[in-house]
């Protein structure tokens, strides 16, 4: 029996029931979705909003448990039955899986221990010979497993400004097996027209494959497989889990082939998602609209802040962005992932030190706010060179918006932007130093008795990190 036509559909169950009959797999939209545990079509045929979908699943768990069972068992007795060994296939997985093709709009979904897992299972798709076309920002882990399959696969990577179609198109050709595109990249946020791209790449080898990773702003904002793509991924560790406390990758496709060489190499390797942590996905999933909503706000009252203050701030939802009206024809919301410049990397290190409310840590998606310096961490893998040659900027500084209070997050990286001798204090307020501006000036201006700042600049002198309450 296909394990993505189960009979039934429901958790805990192997006998057909009154549901899949109910609700046709074809939505009023011409959606052709899996049978789920959450019913997709009301009974008018309309499409369920997001929001309802998010937290609505349903099983026929034998004591009708309201929170699906975590089935943490290796094996399952019997032959021929849906499930026998959890590395094939797990009841707790399974039903993540359809809420997260119902979801992400998408035939098939399928979860596994890491967003890098999920890379490693779609580029096991190529062979030796194969080209692959991505970006010339991306985030360090998947240039790291790219660079490997460069030197060890046989696979011939090209790098190129995806932000620039004409670029892409000069490196397309019948041996293009790939195109791997982030949108918004990480960490410098720049935006890839999804579907200009994907049109480009199946011209130049219909049976192209247009892999995005839609880490940066999940399901609820961009749906890439409606752009073009033929795969969505995302790292489930950030936005769709929400908490930091587990680690999971995500794929989605729409061709049922392609789900099943999917399947088999997950079935091969045995990275498919444990059902505690399949269980803990779900959990964090059904919280996804409230916790983005309340982060991007955050961020974009946080980028606008930067930029009001004279910062180069890189950000999607910003109207000075570069690609602000492409980003808005493909996505629903810019995100809470935002990075600025300080122009001096000495600064943007004291800058990230002195913030308190921000902790420093890699990753995103989580609820609680984060500070770091990609070049030192998320990006470290990339060497100097390279980043060079790519005119990444080393004093970039990346911002995760959390969902805490928006004026408690602004009063703090006030503060740590002053301690850090990143702005200048002036009567009216701060203001990011020009370039040339000497960053002792501006910290000597802080020590000066000056007439009081924003919120926060009065106790930047007197507080360091570590002080009086850590
Ligand atoms: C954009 C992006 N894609 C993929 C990954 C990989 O995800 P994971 O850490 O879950 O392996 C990360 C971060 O790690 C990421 O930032
Ligand atoms: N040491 C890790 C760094 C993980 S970075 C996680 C995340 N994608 C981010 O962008 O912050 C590694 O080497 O992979």
């Amino acid at each position: 029996m296909s394990r993505f036509s189960p009979p039934g559909g429901d958790i805990g169950s192997s006998k057909p029931n009154g549901l899949a009959k109910a609700f046709s797999r074809l939505d009023i939209e011409g959606h052709n979705l899996p049978p789920s545990p959450a019913p997709s079509s009301p009974r008018n045929g309309r499409r369920y909003a997001l929001a309802t979908e998010l937290v609505y699943t349903e099983g026929n768990d034998q004591y009708n448990a309201s929170s699906a069972p975590i089935y943490q068992s290796a094996t399952f007795k019997g032959m021929g039955n849906e499930y026998d060994y959890t590395r094939s296939g797990n009841p707790t997985r399974t039903h993540l899986e359809r809420h997260l093709a119902k979801i992400m709009k998408a035939e098939r979904a399928l979860v596994v221990s890491s967003g890098m897992g999920a890379l490693d299972v779609i580029t096991r798709l190529l062979k030796p010979g194969d080209e692959v076309v991505t970006g010339d920002d991306l985030y360090g882990g998947t240039n790291r497993l790219l660079k490997y399959l460069g030197t060890h696969g046989g696979i011939i990577v090209h790098h190129v400004d995806t932000t620039t179609p004409s670029a892409v198109q000069a490196v397309l050709s019948s041996k293009t097996a790939m195109v791997l595109l982030e949108s918004p990249t990480n960490p410098l946020m720049k935006i890839i027209d999804i579907p200009t791209i994907a049109e480009a790449a199946h011209a130049a080898n219909p049976a192209a494959i247009v892999a995005v990773d839609n880490t940066m702003l999940s399901p609820l904002l961009q749906n890439p497989l409606d752009l073009g793509a033929d795969i969505v991924y995302e790292s489930g560790t950030k936005y769709l889990s929400g908490h930091h406390d587990l680690m999971a990758g995500v794929m989605a496709v729409n061709q049922a082939a392609l789900g099943e060489k999917l399947y088999f190499i997950i079935n091969s390797t045995g990275c498919g998602l444990s059902p505690f942590d399949s269980w803990l996905l779900l959990r964090g999933i059904k919280t996804l609209k409230v916790r983005m909503e309340t982060q991007q706000a955050n961020a974009q009252r946080i980028a606008e802040f930067l930029e009001d203050h004279g910062f180069k701030v890189r950000y999607p939802g910003l109207k000075s962005h570069p690609q602000h009206a492409l980003h808005n024809s493909m996505a629903r919301g810019a995100g809470a992932v935002l990075s600025f410049e300080t122009g001096s990397v000495a600064v943007s290190e004291k800058v990230v030190e002195a913030a308190r409310l921000w902790t420093i840590s890699v990753s995103f998606g989580c609820v609680n706010s984060l500070i770091s310096m990609p070049c030192r961490m998320s990006h470290a893998s990339i060497d100097a060179e390279t980043r060079k040659q790519r005119e990444f900027p080393e004093n970039l500084i990346r911002l995760c918006v959390g969902i805490e209070d928006c004026d408690d997050l602004i009063d703090d990286l006030s503060r740590a932007l002053v301690q850090a001798g990143a702005v200048k204090v002036e009567l009216d307020g701060i203001r990011a130093l020009s370039s040339g501006e000497s960053v002792d000036a501006a910290i000597d201006s802080v020590f000066e008795p000056s007439p009081a700042g924003p919120s926060g600049t009065a106790v930047a002198s007197e507080q360091t990190r570590g002080g009086d309450d850590d």
